[in-house]
C-alpha cells in the first residue's frame, strides 16, 4: 500500500460564473512524481495554486501530509516548496545571496554553495539571476524550492522554453529530488515530458480529470482498446537526430 501524501476530493474553483475546476478528485502518493497534464486553460495552474495555498478554492476537500488545507495552511506552507515566478528574485542580489536570503526567510540553516552545486550552479554563485540562461534560471528556481527541506515540491511547467539538452538535464535533476524522498507535483502540456518524467499522471481537460494512471498503463490501455496509429511511425524523430548531432551536454556554460 502506498502512502497518500495529498488527497483532493471534489475540488471546485469558480472565477465569477466560470467554473475553471469542476469537481476533481485525486490522490498523490509519497515519493512519486505526479503530473497534471492538459492543454492550455485546462485548470492545471489553478489546481496547483490551490494546493500551494496561494489561491482559495470554491469547494471541496484537500489534505496535504495530514493537514486540512482550510484549517492548517501555515503548517502546509512549512512542508512544501513552491517554484517562484522570475519576478520573485531581487535583481541586485547574486545567486548565493538570494539563497541565503530565502534561507533566512524560512529560518533554515542552509549550505548555500552546496545547494547551488546540487543544481550545477556553483560556477554561477556570484552571478545575478538575469545573467543566467533559461536552463540555469530554471535550475536556480528548483534550488530555491528545496531550501526549507520540503516533503513536497510544486513545479508549474518547469521546462517551458528550454532546449532539448536543458530539458533532459532538468528531468534528471527532478528525478534525483524524487529519489532523495521528496514528492514532486508538476504541471506540463508536453506529452514526452510526462512520459519520461512522471510516475503517474492525471489528464485534465476543461476542468475535469479524464484519466489517472502511469503513462505506461495509459498507453497499454489505448493499445488494448484496438488503437492503431494511422501510419507506421519511425523509430526515431527529429529530436533524436538533434540530440544525436549536438550531444547531451548542456550548452549554456
Ligand atoms: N484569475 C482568473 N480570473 C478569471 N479566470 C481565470 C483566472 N485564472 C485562470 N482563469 C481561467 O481559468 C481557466 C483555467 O486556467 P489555468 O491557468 O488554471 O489553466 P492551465 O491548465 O494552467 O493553462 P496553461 O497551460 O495555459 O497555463 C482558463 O480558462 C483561464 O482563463
Amino acid at each position: 500500500m502506498q502512502k497518500i501524501i495529498i488527497s483532493v476530493k471534489d475540488l471546485v474553483k469558480k472565477y465569477g460564473n466560470f467554473e475553471a475546476v469542476k469537481g476533481i478528485s485525486f490522490d498523490v502518493y509519497a515519493g512519486e512524481i505526479f503530473g497534471l497534464l492538459g492543454p492550455n486553460g485546462a485548470g492545471k495552474s489553478t489546481t496547483l495554486e490551490i494546493l500551494e495555498t496561494l489561491r482559495s478554492k470554491t469547494s471541496g476537500e484537500v489534505t496535504i501530509h495530514g493537514f486540512d488545507l482550510e484549517k492548517h495552511p501555515a503548517e502546509i506552507k512549512q512542508i512544501i516548496g513552491v517554484q517562484l515566478q522570475n519576478s520573485g528574485y531581487y535583481p541586485q542580489l547574486k545567486l548565493i545571496e538570494l539563497v541565503e536570503m530565502f534561507a533566512g526567510l524560512y529560518n533554515q540553516k542552509t549550505d548555500a554553495l552546496a545547494l547551488l552545486k546540487s543544481m550545477q550552479l556553483e560556477d554561477k554563485a556570484n552571478s545575478l539571476y538575469k545573467e543566467l540562461s533559461g536552463g540555469q534560471q530554471q535550475r536556480f528556481s528548483l534550488a530555491i524550492t528545496l531550501i526549507n527541506h520540503p516533503k513536497i515540491i510544486f513545479l508549474d511547467e518547469p521546462t517551458t522554453g528550454l532546449d532539448p539538452q536543458a530539458r533532459r538535464n532538468l528531468w534528471q535533476l527532478i528525478k534525483r529530488i524524487r529519489d532523495n524522498g521528496t514528492t514532486v507535483i508538476i504541471t506540463t502540456h508536453y506529452m514526452d515530458e510526462a512520459e519520461m518524467l512522471c510516475d503517474r499522471v492525471a489528464i485534465i481537460d476543461s476542468g475535469k480529470i479524464i484519466s489517472i494512471a502511469s503513462p505506461e498503463q495509459m498507453i497499454d490501455e489505448l493499445l488494448l482498446s484496438g488503437f492503431e496509429k494511422a501510419k507506421e511511425t519511425k523509430r526515431a524523430n527529429l529530436e533524436d537526430v538533434f540530440i544525436h548531432l549536438t550531444g547531451k551536454q548542456l550548452r549554456e556554460e
